[in-house]
């Protein structure tokens, strides 16, 4: 009896931990099912989504929680693997040309796809596409845009490809969601373009597309004629020892390298406006000139031409940079693509471009090597905690002090005007809490008082143009309202909790 009570007990606790495993199995394949209908929803695919729900019994009765999604989750998943085994997961493999074909062949016909597409509503088929984040959306007016840029339409975001119905001479390209597998494809891809051919045809990114959007990033690379020194920067020299250690070192000392210790691969800058955040870049841009790719990025071109197909070119971006490399990327007004991340008001075009940049971010020390971010913000409050975290680090870039002061007034007039100690002393007295731009704008007013002497009818003016008053040389001074300094107490904050 014992042992059968035994025997009992345990089958029991089989049977139990057998419907648990059910249950779990159950709610498993329930959650994936409406993270499945989500992600339909979200990409346009509705009547894919209605017979999922139906097919599947999906009922009113649920819904998923506001913080989840099944591209959070990919990115989470992603992320953990990268920091576990240094590379992002391979989630999918090539299939052989054969099966291919037999698969195309099963597959669902092509009208199908396109009406799924076409089916979406006016109204939702224009939210998939149009970003609160800078309005990224595809708007009629962005065939233009695409046809200036040389950009294929068929590299549209959905919602063109809505409003511009297939036909003979536009065949439809259903949009694929890039994988890892593909990052590492248009990798290869980059180098194939950047060495002047393209793949074989059974190359998954062997089209016009991407080859437009790699010709669209080489827009990018400056070479413009600069000619800045460091000693043109006055004061941040915190900030132009980290960017040599970055960009630099690594050139000229590569040996240091050698042993597994890496360069700096991010730092973001962070100051009122005028502060000398682009200033600092364009001397790196000209110090390092023929040794280095300068992609020069700013959100607003970002928006104007990359609108729609912003995390493909981001991702060409990358690659094309560690092809090139040494590169830097400078990002520029970085908040703007950056913001805090919310997966209920954000669109999908911001989503997908903030999670590649995520990833992009999380493998610069791996597979992207030799590329170096350098990014400048006005306002990093307004950054998403998940990007703060990817710079290494992150400085503010300060008023310049009363020696720094004095050192750039007398440089932007020192030859115009006779200056005097006394009159240099007031004018750094006056300047107090000016940003670099402040000063340089207070300078140009002092040179554009001579212009206006020389050409003034008024008798007597010109003799003032060559020995300008020390009274009016203060007054362009004190004409310039210090707005920069407004906000220093909240970046000195802020650096004091977030900075490194
Ligand atoms: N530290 C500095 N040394 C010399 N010149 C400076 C300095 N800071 C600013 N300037 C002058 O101010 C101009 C504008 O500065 P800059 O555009 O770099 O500011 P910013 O911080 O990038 O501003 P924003 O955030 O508005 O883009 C520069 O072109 C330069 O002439």
């Amino acid at each position: 009896m014992k042992t059968q009570g035994k025997y009992g007990v345990t089958a029991m606790a089989a049977a139990q931990a057998l419907c648990e495993d059910v249950r779990n199995f159950s709610t498993r394949r329930r959650n994936i099912m409406y993270l499945m209908h989500r992600y339909l929803v979200e990409n346009g695919f509705y009547s894919s989504a209605e017979a999922l729900k139906s097919e599947g019994s999906l009922s009113e009765e649920y819904e998923l929680c506001d913080n989840i999604d099944l591209d959070g989750m990919y990115l989470e998943y992603a992320s953990f693997f990268n920091m576990k085994f240094g590379k992002y997961p391979k989630i999918l493999k090539k299939v052989g040309p054969k099966i291919k074909v037999e698969m195309a062949a099963k597959g669902q016909p092509k009208q199908e796809k396109e009406k799924d597409k076409l089916e979406k509503p006016p109204g939702k088929a224009q939210n998939t596409e149009v970003g609160s984040l800078a309005n990224w959306h595809m708007g009629v007016g962005a065939a233009k845009v695409a046809a200036a840029v040389n950009l294929n339409p068929s590299c549209y975001s959905n919602a063109q490809q809505q409003s511009q119905p297939d036909n003979a001479n536009n065949p439809l390209q259903i949009r694929k969601m890039e994988t890892p597998a593909e990052s590492d494809a248009s990798s290869k891809l980059v180098g194939e373009i950047e060495h002047g051919h393209l793949g074989g045809d059974d190359s998954l990114f062997a089209s016009m597309d991407w080859q437009s959007l790699a010709e669209l990033v080489k827009t990018s690379i400056l070479r413009e004629e600069i000619n800045l020194r460091w000693s043109d920067v006055c004061g941040n020299q915190r900030a132009i020892e980290l960017i040599k250690e970055a960009v630099l070192t690594p050139i000229e000392y590569p040996q240091l390298f050698a042993h597994g210790l890496k360069p700096w691969r991010s730092l973001l800058l962070h100051g009122p406006p005028g502060s000398g955040k682009t200033f600092l870049a364009k001397a790196l841009y000209s110090e390092t000139r023929g040794q280095v790719t300068f992609f020069n990025i700013t959100a607003s071109i970002m928006v104007s031409k990359w609108r729609g197909e912003s995390e493909k070119i981001l991702r060409v971006l990358f690659h094309m940079a560690a092809k090139r490399a040494p590169s830097v990327i400078f990002l520029d007004e970085i908040e703007s693509l950056t913001s805090k991340r919310d997966r209920v008001t954000d669109h999908e075009s911001s989503k997908r471009f903030k999670n590649e940049l995520l990833q992009l971010l999380d493998g610069m020390e791996h597979t992207l090597k030799g590329v170096f971010v350098l990014a400048s913000t006005n306002l990093p409050w307004d950054i998403d905690e998940a990007f703060l975290r990817r710079f290494e680090k992150k400085l503010l870039v300060q008023l310049p002090n009363q020696a720094e002061r004095s050192c750039l007034i007398g440089r932007l007039l020192g030859t115009s005007i006779s200056m005097t100690p006394k009159l240099l002393e007031h004018l750094v007295q006056i300047s107090d809490q000016f940003t670099g731009d402040e000063i340089r704008l207070a300078c140009k007013e002092v040179s554009m008082h001579r212009v206006r002497c020389a050409t003034s009818k008024v008798p007597g003016a010109a003799k003032d143009s060559q020995a300008m008053s020390e009274a009016n040389v203060e007054k362009a001074f004190k004409m310039v309202r210090p707005l920069g300094q407004k906000l220093l107490a909240k970046h000195e904050q802020w650096q004091q909790e977030n900075g490194s």
